[in-house]
């Protein structure tokens, strides 16, 4: 669907609707549709007969939630309505009374609560601007703690409906129907917890009354399957052969941390690059090819602590070592995974490469050693910096991390770098402040090595967009999502236990096949 895409803000939405409402929808027609959008998709999971209490707040959220109650009471089902407030909006105001003189029990104490199945949660949606308190608190904590499935109206109530932020205390719901399009809110990680299994209730909002409020290209937008898949390179053109398909040099692993290269190899192997050249110190050498056969293992001369001490430039060393000819011959560079901080002179020696430049890992703190801002504004082509957070606070400790959003922004900005967060919710910026948020992933990716593979599958997913279309923060977002996407499979398998790194690399091609089952039938 194509509204996945796009992301609003609290004032955003506001203003959308009140070009609809201005161009003649009625406002309470807009609220029997998208209740009865509702509806269906409750009828869909929830069996009549079944026992739902209805949570009613004072505004159009709880307007929603009252043409939800009246349907479901018509439909079958044993509602209530708990409804604990003394001044309600107009429209709210008259669904209210037809509930009251459909009968339908309403209860202002929750100690007077019957027990339910269900809770549809319509306390609060985008109109929540300051914290629950006192007794409205204590009904959210003690719906909390019965542990039974509830399903959030548009936000969970007491959520800010552009940070994510708690305000005082908020449901945890068991789903979210979000309306009409993606809420920022139910993006950031700080809101994870609360929203359960979330889906976007589409009612019909004119595209033209999107791009009016959020731009032509809107500057912050939800990686979903559409545009992940439209920037992959599949299918593959019918001529081509192996340096048309792209050749990426990976830079990384050391003694100590072998492990690292192949993780990052293997991420590479399942992009599809055409040629896999990996930069390892010498005394890896035959461990990696006999891990990576297909790839071209370049040994390099090694520091007295087992790290890369230099790159074998022609020239530079003679025997057995394999030789780098050029780095401007690649098509993408991704260095970092397992390299250790042992030879800080590797960042400069790489840092003028014409082609993309992925830095990871200890990339990374070697880039924070020798000063991340003035090293980065030697760069004239384009580099991508994979932090996690501790990563990312090192970098830029300039930067408050509390909005991730705005902090990749700034660093992006401030550095020329595009800059992915790693995370739960991990967040891409290019320098221009355009932001892609990658909204699905699992905690089972939480583990060593996880970020290693997403590096070899990044720089290999770059290796082959030369001389396409595609702008490289696209490629980007499209590479953290196939990561995620993995690793969900991976633990609906396996649980989230079972997603060892190496494991993860297994599910990289299984996941994508899903979505070309009919080409490879
Ligand atoms: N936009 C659209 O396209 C569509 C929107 N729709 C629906 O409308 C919802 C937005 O409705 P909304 O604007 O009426 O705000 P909402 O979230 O119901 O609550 C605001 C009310 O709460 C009150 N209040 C606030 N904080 C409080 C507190 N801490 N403790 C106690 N009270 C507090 C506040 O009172 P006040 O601040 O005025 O005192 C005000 O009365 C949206 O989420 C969606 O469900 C759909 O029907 C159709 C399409
Ligand atoms: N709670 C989580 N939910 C979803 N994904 C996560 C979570 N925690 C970490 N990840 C993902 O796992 C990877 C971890 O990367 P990183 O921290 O660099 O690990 P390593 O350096 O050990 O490989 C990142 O892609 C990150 O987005
Ligand atoms: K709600």
């Amino acid at each position: 669907m194509t509204k996945e895409k796009f992301i609003v803000t609290a004032d955003q939405m506001r203003q959308i609707e009140a070009r609809i409402f201005t161009a003649g929808m009625p406002v309470a027609a807009l609220m029997e549709k998208v209740g009865g959008l509702i509806c269906q998709r409750l009828q869909a999971i929830i069996s009549p007969g079944k026992c739902i209490g209805i949570l009613v707040g004072p505004g159009h959220n709880g307007g929603d939630a009252l043409v939800v109650a009246r349907e479901l009471h018509f439909r079958g089902y044993h509602v209530w309505i708990y409804q604990p407030f003394s001044k309600l909006k107009e429209l709210t105001s008259q669904h209210f009374q037809y509930t009251q003189s459909l009968k339908i029990p309403c209860y202002q104490e929750i100690s007077q609560l019957p027990s339910y199945d269900f809770l549809i949660d319509g306390l609060f949606g985008f109109g929540l601007e300051r914290e629950i308190t006192d007794s409205i608190a204590a009904a959210v904590n003690y719906f909390n703690s019965k542990n039974q499935p509830i399903i959030s109206i548009d936000i969970p109530s007491g959520l800010h409906t552009d940070t994510g932020e708690v305000l005082g205390t908020a449901i945890q719901a068991t789903h979210t129907f979000c309306l009409g399009l993606w809420k920022q809110g139910l993006l950031q990680e700080q809101a994870l917890p609360y929203i359960g299994k979330a889906e976007l209730i589409d009612f019909d909002i004119p595209l033209a009354d999107i791009h009016a409020v959020i731009g032509d290209i809107p500057k912050i937008k939800r990686i979903t399957q559409t545009t992940a898949l439209s920037t992959l390179p599949l299918p593959r053109p019918l001529i081509t052969h192996k340096y048309k398909q792209g050749h990426l040099l990976l830079i990384c692993g050391s003694r100590r941390y072998a492990g690292g290269a192949i993780l990052t190899g293997l991420g590479a192997r399942a992009s599809g690059v055409g040629m896999l050249s990996i930069a390892v110190p010498e005394s890896l050498k035959m461990l990696l090819a006999s891990q990576l056969p297909e790839a071209l293992i370049i040994g390099c001369p090694e520091t007295e602590t087992g790290a890369i001490a230099h790159l074998p430039f022609v020239g530079c060393v003679s025997g057995s070592v394999t030789h780098l000819t050029d780095l401007n011959s690649f098509t993408a560079i991704a260095c970092g995974p397992g390299l250790t901080k042992d030879n800080i002179s590797i960042i400069p020696e790489i840092i003028q490469c014409q082609c993309p430049l992925v830095l990871d890992a200890d990339a990374l703190n070697i880039l924070t050693q020798i000063g991340t801002i003035p090293t980065l504004k030697q760069r004239k082509s384009a580099i991508i910096l994979t932090p996690h957070t501790g990563e990312f606070q090192r970098l830029f400790p300039n930067i408050d991390h509390t909005d991730r959003i705005k902090a990749i922004q700034t660093a992006a900005e401030e550095s020329g770098a595009i800059v992915l967060l790693k995370g739960a919710r991990t967040a891409i910026s290019n320098p221009q402040g355009n932001v892609w948020i990658n909204p699905e992933s699992t905690p089972a990716l939480a583990r060593g090595g996880s970020g290693d593979v997403l590096t070899g599958l990044l720089g290999g997913l770059l290796a082959q967009i030369m001389n396409k279309e595609i702008f490289i923060e696209d490629i980007v977002a499209t590479a953290a999502w196939w990561h995620s996407q993995a690793g969900i499979l991976a633990a609906q398998t396996r649980t989230e236990l079972g997603v060892d790194a190496f494991t993860l690399t297994q599910y990289l091609i299984p996941v994508l096949k899903q979505y070309y089952s009919e080409r490879y039938k």
